[in-house]
């Protein structure tokens, strides 16, 4: 059996965070000196925080929670694609790409570097390609990208054409170190019952 591979960011009390979003901060709040007994931590963060999913309500309000969502979609058999150096993600750049049978898709695009800072940039989803994921088979998508749209959209196309395709959104991986091809990946959402996103441990194991 192969090992399972972390691909996950670690939650640093610096780790980046969306520009004016919550920081991250993980904090003793009774120690084991006060307590008499042990450690007990606090942490504060925002639910789109480092390696995370969107629930639909994130950008819908009459969307699903996380709650709600089918822990069947983020456990089960993932293709890694590597896009490096793309300017959006489309059908074109995806053209190459043999989609049959693939029902979750990872994309490595290399282009958030510096992960100690938030990018300036991103190379966004292109709406067009929900429908054609979608026709594809493909029911949840993940990217080392901190959205599916560019960074100042109010508008969210792409994040709600992927859901108007039951296309469920994983963000923010790790996928420096991965090389394209066919694996299990696990990444489930805490049971968050109002919540618009959560925060998962995202891991992969080569299969074969
Ligand atoms: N945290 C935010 C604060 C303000 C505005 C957007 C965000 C986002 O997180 C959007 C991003 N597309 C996301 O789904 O993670
Ligand atoms: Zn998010
Ligand atoms: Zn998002």
């Amino acid at each position: 059996m192969n090992k399972w591979i972390d691909i996950s960011q670690q939650l640093t009390n610096d780790i980046a965070v969306w520009p004016g979003d919550t920081p991250f901060n993980y904090k003793i709040n009774w120690s084991k000196e006060e307590s008499g007994s042990v450690n007990v931590g606090e942490i504060t963060m925002s639910t789109h925080t480092g390696t995370h999913i969107d629930a639909p309500y994130h950008f819908d309000n009459e969307g699903k929670k996380v709650i709600d969502l089918d822990i069947q979609l983020y456990i089960g058999p993932a293709c890694v694609v590597h896009l490096p150096n793309v300017k959006s993600i489309g059908i074109k750049e995806l053209s190459e790409v043999n989609l049959d049978g693939v029902t979750r898709l990872l994309i490595r695009t290399d282009s958030w570097q510096n992960r100690k800072e938030f990018p300036q940039s991103i190379p966004p989803v292109e709406p067009e390609l929900a429908a054609y994921l979608s026709e594809n088979g493909v029911r949840l998508l993940g990217l080392d990208l901190p959205s599916v749209d560019p960074l100042d959209s109010k508008e969210l196309p792409a994040h709600h054409e992927l859901n108007r395709f039951g296309i469920h959104i994983l963000e923010g991986l790790l996928l420096d170190e991965i090389e394209p091809g066919d694996y299990e990946l696990a990444a489930l959402p805490l049971p968050l019952v109002e919540a618009d996103g959560s925060p998962v441990r995202a891991v992969i194991r080569k299969l074969g």
